[in-house]
């Protein structure tokens, strides 16, 4: 069983945020990209999204050929994906939704090209179950911003073909990513389990007047989140283990899990804890817009990337190591 992965047209489906950031990411790395969205004035603001993305994308360098005029908007589901080597669904988190698109999106596609869900969470099993040669569908999970974080996880169905997982890591490196591919098709696969626990034990914090959503931010940013771009928890507590290393760090800290200093549930989301995140979010802001923060945001991903690739040659690590 084989598909295609030297491919040259890239397919998007939805143009939100993350669709928006594959396009982005696609034609940087000069594909051919064709798209569509149903809702009004998508082109527009697909066309819009990518504008502002490309600054960072050309700083991270650009592929020959690489340009935004690349990007052609159609208006039909058929017409986006008849003649794409590789497609990629950034469609509304809804089970129902996708069952529905992926019916039509696979057979209307070249039964050697692989389609990708950018799903965060959803299980290709259920919304690949109507889907045509089902064997090359798999979960392509991204990060935001898509265009500049190479993290993406890749999950198969009961139905996807090991072949199938092979070729999509091996397209995605193409496009310049970092594939992980999530051997167990749970929900939430790997990263979103861990980013949904801390939001969870945030939003507790919150509702329990703890502390605000910027002291929240402010414990994450000053610590852990320094050192989680450059090492992840379990090395990161290895060191802290001191010579003695992880064993004596599960016999010091392994028991306070019991205590436990975390909560299991989420709190109910009443319309206080809603307001106060929302509130405290706006001060966040301040009088900075979201575009601004944005251009803020990826400056500081590429010289913090920057930064980690250096002093990983410098210590002789491997980049994706
Ligand atoms: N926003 C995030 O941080 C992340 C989201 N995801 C996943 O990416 C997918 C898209 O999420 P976002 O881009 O955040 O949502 P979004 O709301 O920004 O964009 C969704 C887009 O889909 C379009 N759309 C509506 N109905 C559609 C249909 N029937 N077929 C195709 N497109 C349709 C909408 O017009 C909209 O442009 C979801 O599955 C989500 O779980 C994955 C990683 C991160
Ligand atoms: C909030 N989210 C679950 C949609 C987040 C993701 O799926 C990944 C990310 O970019 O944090």
């Amino acid at each position: 069983m084989t598909f295609i992965t030297n491919i040259k047209t890239f397919a998007a489906l939805g143009s939100g945020v993350i669709g928006s950031g594959w396009v982005a990411r696609a034609l940087a790395h000069g594909l051919d990209v064709v798209a569509w969205d149903p809702a009004p004035g998508a082109e527009t603001a697909l066309r819009k999204r990518v504008a502002k993305a490309w600054p960072a994308l050309e700083k991270s360098g650009l592929a020959k050929g690489a340009s935004q005029d690349r990007l052609r908007f159609v208006s039909t589901i058929e017409e986006c994906v008849r003649d794409a080597d590789f497609i990629q669904e950034s469609a509304p988190e809804r089970l129902d939704l996708k069952l529905e698109l992926h019916s039509k999106i696979s057979a209307a596609a070249k039964p050697d090209a692989l389609i990708g869900s950018s799903t965060s969470g959803l299980l290709p099993s259920e919304f690949y179950e109507t889907s045509t040669h089902p064997q090359r569908c798999i979960v392509g999970h991204p990060f935001n911003p898509v265009y500049l974080l190479p993290l993406v996880e890749v999950v198969g169905g009961q139905k996807t073909a090991p072949q199938a997982i092979a070729a999509a890591i091996e397209v995605y490196q193409s496009l310049g990513m970092r594939p992980l591919h999530v051997r167990k098709e749970v929900p939430g696969f790997i990263a979103d389990r861990l980013l949904e626990a801390l939001w969870r034990e945030a939003l507790h914090l919150v509702n329990d007047g703890v502390a605000t959503t910027g002291e929240i931010d402010d414990a994450i940013r000053f610590g852990a989140g320094l050192r989680w771009s450059f090492m992840g928890t379990f090395l990161t507590y290895t060191l802290a283990g001191g010579d003695a290393g992880m064993r004596h760090f599960m016999n010091q800290f392994g028991p306070a899990l019991k205590l436990p200093w975390t909560y299991l549930t989420a709190p109910p989301l009443s319309e206080k804890l809603i307001d106060d995140v929302v509130e405290g979010t706006t001060e966040q802001l301040g009088s900075h817009s979201i575009g601004a923060l944005e251009s803020y945001r990826d400056d500081c991903l590429l010289a913090v990337m920057e930064a980690v690739k250096a002093t990983k040659l410098k210590h002789g690590i491997a980049i994706n190591d």
